[in-house]
């Protein structure tokens, strides 16, 4: 219960306390102790001598010398934009990659791309919410505050529209490394509910991206290529393709099993570098958003693209060790993360 405290003893008191700190004027709101309480309240705060900028359930501000008329000091983190959908349930891509992005230590700005109730495999059709109104607005405000950005992370984003957004977005918060992780496919299907118009679509974000990380599906769509077993050869050439399409990244195309390993090929030149890690029978669920998240995150923290793809593959094989220990149906939840977040925080 909130009480209407409108006693001019009180304010007189409340704003005696409050000197330090600077102007206070008008009416205020306590909890039901009242008076008491309130006075308690400003004189803890006369103690501690607070400077910073709060707000007493009515909204009155308290302004101090040190902070900007905007309200605030200086920012000098530069935080990671993480554009991908919000699923509730599990440890899918959002969740993911905040869960991972933050035990490296690593501020994030999210703009969840969607809500969904569940990730779209496995649970029938997902309740969605749209947030492009939110996202545009929120991205407004971002630009209008000035902050820095690092960079930006991009993964799943459900619609041709929202992609088209998406890079609008992007193009005016201008991260200086933009990882996209062009999610809508795996084992030669696009992803349910996707429509065969989103690779060409997300091929559009993809021309801004500084690093890419399909998996062969997904280098097949974007390429216009049937879809064939992953081989080195095919490889380059769809490698080439994308390259002649405008998409200049630095491509890690993920999945691929080489010497009875799994891992990735980072496309250098005419060569393909291969980073693996040790095979787990059977299909993992969002091993890709948190390949993409790894790598982010060791990019971010300064590793050059292949020492990070390295990195990467070896933090993410503690996920994986970790869910193929869990039964096979509760894999459709994400990978556990319990282990990994472990491994991030001990590393230097
Ligand atoms: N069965 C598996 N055993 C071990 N590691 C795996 C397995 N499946 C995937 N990974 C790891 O996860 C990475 C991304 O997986 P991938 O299936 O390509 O992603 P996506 O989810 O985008 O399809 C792979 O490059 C590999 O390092
Ligand atoms: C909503 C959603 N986000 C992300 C993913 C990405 O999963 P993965 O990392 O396995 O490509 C999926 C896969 O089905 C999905 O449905």
């Amino acid at each position: 219960m909130v009480l209407n405290v409108d006693n001019q003893l009180f304010i007189f008191l409340l704003k005696l306390a409050a000197k330090p700190l600077g102007t206070i004027h008008g009416q205020f709101s306590f909890p039901a102790s009242g008076g008491t309480a309130g006075l308690f309240f400003a004189t803890a705060v006369q103690r501690l001598n607070c400077l910073i900028s709060f707000q007493i359930f009515t909204g009155e501000v308290y302004n101090d010398e040190r902070l900007t008329k905007g309200g605030r000091d200086v920012i000098e983190t530069k935080a990671s934009i993480i554009i991908e959908d919000f699923s509730a349930l599990g440890q899918i891509s959002l969740v993911a990659a905040t869960t991972i992005l933050q035990a490296m230590g690593i501020t994030t700005a999210l703009l969840p791309a969607t809500v969904l109730s569940t990730q779209t495999e496995g649970f029938a059709t997902p309740v969605a919410l749209d947030t492009t109104n939110w996202q545009q607005a929120t991205a407004q405000h971002w630009a209008q505050l000035q902050l820095p950005f690092q960079g930006a992370l991009v993964g799943y984003l459900g619609s041709a529209q929202e992609v088209h957004t998406v890079r609008q977005i992007i193009r005016d918060l201008t991260p200086n490394q933009l990882v996209v992780d062009p999610v809508m496919a795996d084992q030669g299907c696009l992803y349910p509910g996707l429509p065969a118009t989103y690779p060409a679509a997300l091929c559009d974000l993809c021309r801004d991206a500084t690093v890419l990380t399909p998996n062969w599906t997904e280098l097949c769509l974007m390429t216009g290529q049937s879809i064939s077993e992953p081989n080195p050869e095919d490889c380059l050439h769809m490698a080439k393709l994308l390259h002649q399409s405008g998409i200049t990244g630095q491509l890690v195309v993920t999945g691929i099993h080489q010497d009875g390993r799994i891992g990735s090929w980072l496309v250098h030149g005419d060569q393909l570098l291969f980073s693996g890690a040790d095979y787990f029978p059977g299909h993992f669920y969002g091993t890709g958003d948190c390949f993409a998240a790894l790598l982010y995150g060791y990019l971010t923290r300064g590793s050059k693209l292949h020492t990070a793809v390295d990195q990467a593959t070896q933090a993410l094989a503690v996920a994986v060790k970790e869910t193929a220990a869990v039964p096979m149906g509760e894999r459709l939840l994400g990978m556990q993360l319990k282990k990994l977040v472990t491994y991030l925080t001990r590393e230097k």
